[in-house]
Order: C-alpha cells, then structure tokens, then sequence
C-alpha cells in the first residue's frame, strides 16, 4: 500500500510543491494522477520512490516510512519499484537488450537468467525483435515501451510512469495505456501521471487531481 499523511514538499529556495497531501492507494489498484503543468505530480511520484524525501508528514510505501529510509536502504525499496520519467536515460551506446539487462545486472542476476528475463519483458512490450539494435533507431513510441520494459523487467510490485504517453500520437498513447493496464490485471499498482485526463476518461481507473500542489475532488 502507499499512504502519504499530511505531506508537505518545499524545495530549497522554498517553493511548496506539495500542499498538504493525505491519499491511500491500495496494492493492486490503478490510479491516475491528473494535473497542469507544475501541479506536482512529479514531485509526488518521487516522493514515493524516494527521490526526494517529504519536508513533513509521513510517506509510507509497502509499510516503510520512505522519507526516513537511510540511502543505504533506498535500493532495496526500489527493486519493488518499476520507474518511468520523463528524462528516460537510455543508454544509446549500447543494444535494446543491454539497456534492459542493466538493472538486472545491478542487482547481481545470472546473465543466462537475466537474458530470459530481458527478452521476456521485451516480447511484452513487442520489442523483441529490436532485441539487438540500438535504441537510437527507435521510434519515440518505441523507445517509450524500451523503457517500460526496462522498468519492469525486475518484476516490481509498483510501477510509478511519469506523462508515459506525453509526447505520443494518440492511438500509441492508447496502446500504452493498455500495457500498463495488462500489468494491473496481473496485480501490479501502477500511478500513472497526466497532465490531459480528458483522453483517457473512458479507462475506469481513480483519478487524484493536483492543482497547485494540493489534491481537489
Ligand atoms: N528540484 C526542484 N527545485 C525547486 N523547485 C522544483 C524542483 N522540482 C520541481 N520544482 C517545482 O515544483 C513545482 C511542481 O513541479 P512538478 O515537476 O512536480 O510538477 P508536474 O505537475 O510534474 O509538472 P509537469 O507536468 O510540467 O512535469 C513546479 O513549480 C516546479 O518548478
């Protein structure tokens, strides 16, 4: 479960991020964080993973108080976590395959599994076949699902996707969408942000909208 309790973030310099926040998502739900730009939803979803740290209140995700984890221990939260923002680092000197290896390898896998692993989450984004290429020559659309597969190739219990279908035509934008949906329906949560949740107010999922950094109804 994630739990934010009276969650207030300044930034250095003082700028109130967020105003305030108390909200509950349960494991397994889909939930949709609608806003303006400058809203705050970045903010809140690395409030969650653990890039930035409340300046009050309490963020607690799977039963950690996640702003007073030592930096020593945010790793092990992450390997529950699945990440994917906006400045996407992919890595452009190496395959598709080796960039979704890496944070395999980063947590010690084999590279027999971990190769099992990677082309598994890459057939589930419908880029296996771009397997050695390298990412450079993927379409936007593309390298959007390279990173998808990339943040669930370690099978996190969370996935935290920052504007996913942001720059996308509007029928890959709906494909996207229908991935993340098939990871909820295996029991994944997934907090998905946007700032246009008009395009996606057929899909049944709970939306929390931010507006200068405070949750309205
Ligand atoms: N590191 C930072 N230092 C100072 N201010 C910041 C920092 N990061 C974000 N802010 C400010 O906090 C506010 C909320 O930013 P945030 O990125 O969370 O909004 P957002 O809703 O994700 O916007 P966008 O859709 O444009 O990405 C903005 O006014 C932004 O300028």
């Amino acid at each position: 479960m994630i739990q934010f309790s009276q969650v207030v973030k300044r930034y250095p310099g003082g700028y109130e991020a967020l105003k305030n926040i108390s909200f509950e998502i349960d494991n397994g739900e889909m939930v949709l964080l609608s806003g303006h730009s400058g809203a705050g939803k970045s903010t809140l979803l690395k409030l969650i993973a653990g890039i930035e740290r409340p300046t009050s209140g309490n963020v607690i995700v799977n039963g950690q108080h996640v702003g007073q984890l030592k930096e020593a221990a945010l790793p092990y939260l992450r390997r529950n976590i699945g990440l994917i923002f906006q400045d996407h680092k992919l890595l452009f000197d190496r395959s598709v395959l080796d960039n979704v290896l890496l944070p395999l390898a980063i947590i010690g896998f084999k590279q027999q599994d971990a190769i099992k692993r990677a082309s598994a989450a890459l057939e589930r984004v419908g880029l296996l076949d771009r397997a050695a290429v390298n990412p450079i020559h993927l379409s936007g659309g593309e390298q959007q699902r390279l990173c998808i597969a990339r943040a669930i190739v370690h099978r996190p219990s969370i996935v935290l996707a920052d504007e996913p279908t942001g720059n996308l035509d509007h029928a890959y934008a709906e494909d996207i969408m229908d991935l993340f949906e098939s990871f909820n329906q295996v029991g994944v949560t997934i907090v998905l942000s946007t700032h246009d949740e008009g395009f996606l107010k057929h899909r049944p999922h709970r939306i929390l909208r931010l507006k200068n950094g405070g949750l309205s109804q």
